[in-house]
């Protein structure tokens, strides 16, 4: 099968990169390198490219075929979104649709996208299904929303089959230590407490410890990455036999408190991690855990990493020694 990865640069997408051709996938990388690492794409082929530019969007496509796109290109800073909502529909939305025109063109037909749990907003029960109420609170997440509403009308208009795949948080690293998250700046808490440990990094900021959760920290439900590239593999089959425009929640469905990350990654890097309460940072909903029970019904989806410190652990791995 051959694939056209767009943002496989990322911590995400270099994961998936990985994932596909260790089995057999043949992929092209699109990226313009804005938060990605040239250093990420140790497979493939891979076109600098930016989707917001027609004319580069266009030489990916040029002279090769692909069966499927899978879509990870964005902003996805929550805080920054609220401050910049220009550039984050512009690249969200605006970006998607250039993307999704030059698929028309090119006569591609399927679409992996990749969604957020931020398009739920508040959370308005304990487990966040697909059916739970979408409200977004930011531009990111309404961004996000957006562009699931396109695919629903795509399909209806041009017969594009697509899957929204509304990740939790992503965390973890590849196992071999090859790849690794890093963002720069980093924002996420799993990079942040182990890199606290390590003293490679500041000092963690623990954002807020009032909210209305057992031990007053934010509730979330973290996900292995190689996990997210076994759904995504898993959609691109489920799109073999099934039309129109779906969307599955990816989650371990269990939350782990801030301070529950803090011991897990104390444990794992044999250091405590030294951290300081802080304000609560904006736009932070207190609890998020996904029912992922449609992707494992329906795409068989089983994670593998079900252990917060084995998750942990593969990050640690990475963050002793990162390549980039
Ligand atoms: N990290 C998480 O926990 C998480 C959770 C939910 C959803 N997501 C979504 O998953 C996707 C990947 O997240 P990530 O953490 O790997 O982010 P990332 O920033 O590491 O990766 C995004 C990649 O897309 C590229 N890119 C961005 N805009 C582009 C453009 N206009 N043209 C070409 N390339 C472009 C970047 O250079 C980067 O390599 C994003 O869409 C994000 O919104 C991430
Ligand atoms: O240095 C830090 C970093 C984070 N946190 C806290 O740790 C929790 C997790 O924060 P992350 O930044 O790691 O993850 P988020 O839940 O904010 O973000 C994830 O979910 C979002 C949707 O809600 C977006 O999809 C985003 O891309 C994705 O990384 C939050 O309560 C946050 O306030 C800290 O206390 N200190």
């Amino acid at each position: 099968m051959k694939t056209l990865l767009c943002g496989g640069a990322g911590y995400i997408g270099s994961h998936m990169l990985k994932w596909l051709v260790e089995r057999g996938h043949s992929v092209t990388v699109l990226d313009n390198l804005s938060t990605g690492h040239r250093e990420a794409v140790q497979w493939g082929e891979f076109v600098q490219a930016d989707l917001l530019d027609p004319a580069s969007l266009e030489s990916a496509f040029a002279g090769r075929s692909f069966d499927a796109v899978i879509h990870f290109c964005a902003r996805s800073l929550v805080g920054e979104s609220v401050a910049q909502p220009y550039d984050y529909y512009a690249n969200n939305v605006a970006g998607t649709l250039n993307l999704l025109e030059a698929m028309k063109r090119h006569g591609v037909s399927k679409l992996v996208f990749s969604s957020t749990a931020a398009v739920f907003g508040h959370p308005v029960q304990d487990f966040i299904d697909e059916e739970h109420p979408k409200a977004p609170i930011n531009p990111y997440g309404a961004s996000k929303l957006m562009v699931e509403r396109i695919l629903a009308d795509a399909a209806q208009a041009h017969g594009l089959r697509s899957m929204a795949l509304r990740y939790f948080n992503a965390a973890g690293a590849s196992p071999e230590s090859d790849i690794g998250e890093s963002h720069q700046p980093e924002t996420h808490l799993i990079p942040n407490a182990l890199r606290a440990a390590l003293g490679t990094g500041p000092g963690l900021k623990v954002f807020g410890s009032d909210y209305p959760t057992p031990d007053g920290t934010c509730v979330r439900d973290y996900v292995h990455v190689d996990d997210l590239a076994q759904a995504h593999e898993q959609a691109l089959a489920y799109m073999d036999t099934h039309e129109g425009a779906h969307a599955f929640n990816l989650g371990n469905g269990q939350g782990f408190s801030v301070r529950e990350v803090i011991d897990a990654a104390s444990r794992v890097a044999g250091r405590p991690v030294p951290y300081e309460l802080a304000p609560r940072r904006a736009g932070d909903p207190p609890v998020l855990v996904a029912s992922s029970q449609r992707a494992r019904a329906e795409l068989g989806w089983s994670p593998r990493y079900t252990s917060l410190d084995d998750i942990i652990e593969t990050a640690y791995r990475w963050h002793r020694n990162p390549r980039y």
